[in-house]
C-alpha cells in the first residue's frame, strides 16, 4: 500500500484533478486526472489515466446540474473508489489569493481560512470555490493533511514599481497592490522551459495563460517581473466573462449615472462583460471561433487587439523578447488564435511555422523567427501535488 495525495484545481469554468502516488524515494507518479469542466452551465466530468485513456465520463444539461459544491462531492466520492490499494494522505489545493501576507504553499489550519476568507472580495469567481471543499474535507476527513498552494505566490519576485498602484500611499500598506495570478501556471512552465529548452529559459519570455481567465507574464531568468492581472484576477485581458482592464471612470459613471451597486457592478464586471458580453454569445473561444456573426469575431478580434497590446508593454518591460509561449486552453487548441495575435507582433521578429502551429505541441516559431514561440501545456495539478508532497515531507 501506497500513500498518495489529491490535487484539486478549482477555476472560475472546471475543477481539475490528479491523484499522484507517493513511492518511497522516487518522484510521485500520476495514477489518473480529470476534470469537471462548464460549470454554471452543462457540467462535463471526464478522468483519465496517465496514458489518456478514458476511465469515467458523465454530462449533465442545462438545468439538472448539480452546483459546484455537489459536483465535487461527487468528484470526491468517485476518487475514494478509484485508490485502490492507496491510501489517501494529503489534499492540495489552487487557492487563487493568498493576499500580502501568504508567499508560499501552507497547510491549511482555521486560521489560514479565516485569513483567506478575508480576501474573497477580492477574487469572488475563485476564492469561495477553493475554501469550501477544503473545510468539506476538513469536516469530513479530519486525518487528511491540506495544503493551500497560492496563485499569487509566483509573483513575488515582481519589482515593487510593478506592484504599486498610483494610489495615496497609506492604501498600499493595507494590501491594495498588484499581485498577479495563474501562479501555479506559470511556475510549471517555467520549470518546463528550463528542461526543454534551458537557454531560452534564461531570457526574457512572456507566458501567455489563456483560458477562461487570461493572463500574460513577463519573465527573465523564469521569475516573473509583471504580469497583466493585478489587485484581481478582473485585470487585463479580455477573458471569458471579465473584462480586464478597463478605464476606472467608467466604473464611476456607471455607479453614479447608471446607478449600479457595488453587487451589479461585480456581476457585470465578472460575469457578463469579456468575450461573452462583447459577443452577446458566449464565453467559449471554440463557439466564438465556429460562430459566423459578425458580432462573435468582433468580441475574438478584441482579444486579439489587447493581447498585442499589453504584450507589447510586457516587451518593454523586458527591454526585449526571446520567448513567447502559449499556455492554457486557449493557448493550447486554438492555431488561429497563435496565428493571429504572432501575425500581429511580427515587427518582433515573430514568425510562426504554419505546419507547427497546426500541431501544437513543442516549438512552432519558423527556423528564423528571432524570437522563439512554444506551445507547452500547463499542469497546474502537477504543481499543486509536487508542493503538497513537499509540504508533508517536510516537518512544518
Ligand atoms: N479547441 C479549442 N479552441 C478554442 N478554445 C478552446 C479550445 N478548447 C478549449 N478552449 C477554451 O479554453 C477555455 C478553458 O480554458 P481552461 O484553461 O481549461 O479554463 P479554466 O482553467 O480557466 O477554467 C474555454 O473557455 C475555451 O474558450
Ligand atoms: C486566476 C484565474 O483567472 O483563474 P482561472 O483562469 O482558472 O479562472
Ligand atoms: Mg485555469
Amino acid at each position: 500500500m501506497n500513500d498518495a495525495v489529491l490535487a484539486l484545481n478549482a477555476g472560475s469554468s472546471s475543477i481539475k484533478f490528479a491523484l499522484y502516488e507517493i513511492a518511497a524515494g522516487h518522484a510521485a507518479k500520476p495514477l489518473l486526472h480529470g476534470q469537471i469542466e462548464g460549470l454554471g452551465g452543462k457540467p462535463h466530468f471526464t478522468a483519465r489515466d496517465p496514458s489518456g485513456a478514458m476511465l469515467s465520463e458523465q454530462r449533465w444539461t442545462h438545468g439538472e446540474a448539480p452546483d459546484h459544491e455537489a459536483l465535487l462531492g461527487t468528484l470526491l466520492d468517485w476518487v475514494d473508489h478509484h485508490l485502490g490499494s492507496d491510501r489517501l494522505v494529503g489534499v492540495g489545493h489552487r487557492v487563487v489569493h493568498g493576499g500580502a501576507a501568504h508567499g508560499a504553499p501552507e497547510r491549511v489550519t482555521d486560521a489560514l481560512l479565516d485569513d483567506l476568507d478575508r480576501l474573497t472580495p477580492l477574487a469572488p469567481l475563485h476564492q469561495p470555490h477553493s475554501l469550501s471543499p477544503i473545510r468539506a474535507i476538513a469536516r469530513a476527513r479530519p486525518d487528511l493533511a491540506q495544503v493551500a498552494c497560492f496563485d499569487t505566490a509566483f509573483h513575488r519576485t515582481m519589482p515593487a514599481v510593478a506592484t504599486r498602484l498610483a494610489l495615496p500611499r497609506r492604501y498600499e500598506s493595507d494590501g491594495v497592490r498588484r499581485y498577479g495570478f495563474h501562479g501555479l501556471s506559470y511556475e510549471y512552465i517555467a520549470g518546463r522551459l528550463a528542461t526543454v529548452a534551458p537557454a531560452l529559459a534564461e531570457g526574457r519570455v512572456i507566458v501567455a495563460h489563456l483560458g477562461n481567465g487570461a493572463s500574460l507574464c513577463a519573465m527573465h531568468g523564469g521569475a516573473s517581473q509583471d504580469t497583466t492581472m493585478g489587485f484581481t484576477a478582473l485585470d487585463g485581458l479580455v477573458m471569458g466573462t471579465r473584462c480586464g482592464s478597463i478605464d476606472p471612470g467608467a466604473l464611476l459613471y456607471l455607479q453614479q449615472s447608471g446607478g449600479l451597486s457595488a453587487s451589479q457592478l461585480e456581476d457585470l464586471l465578472y460575469r457578463r462583460s469579456g468575450l461573452l458580453g462583447v459577443s452577446g454569445l458566449d464565453s467559449d473561444m471554440r463557439a466564438l471561433l465556429e460562430s459566423s456573426e459578425p458580432a462573435a469575431a468582433e468580441a475574438v478580434a478584441l482579444f486579439i487587439y489587447r493581447f498585442v497590446q499589453l504584450a507589447g508593454g510586457l516587451v518593454a518591460t523586458l527591454g526585449g523578447l526571446d520567448g513567447l509561449v502559449f499556455t492554457a486552453g486557449i493557448g493550447e487548441h486554438a492555431p488561429a488564435i497563435r496565428a493571429a495575435a504572432c501575425a500581429k507582433l511580427d515587427w518582433l521578429g515573430i514568425a510562426l511555422d504554419q505546419r507547427l502551429n497546426h500541431a501544437g505541441n513543442g516549438r512552432i516559431s519558423a527556423a528564423g523567427s528571432r524570437v522563439a514561440v512554444w506551445v507547452i501545456p500547463t499542469d497546474e495539478e502537477a504543481m499543486i501535488a509536487q508542493h503538497t508532497i513537499a509540504m508533508l515531507q517536510s516537518r512544518h
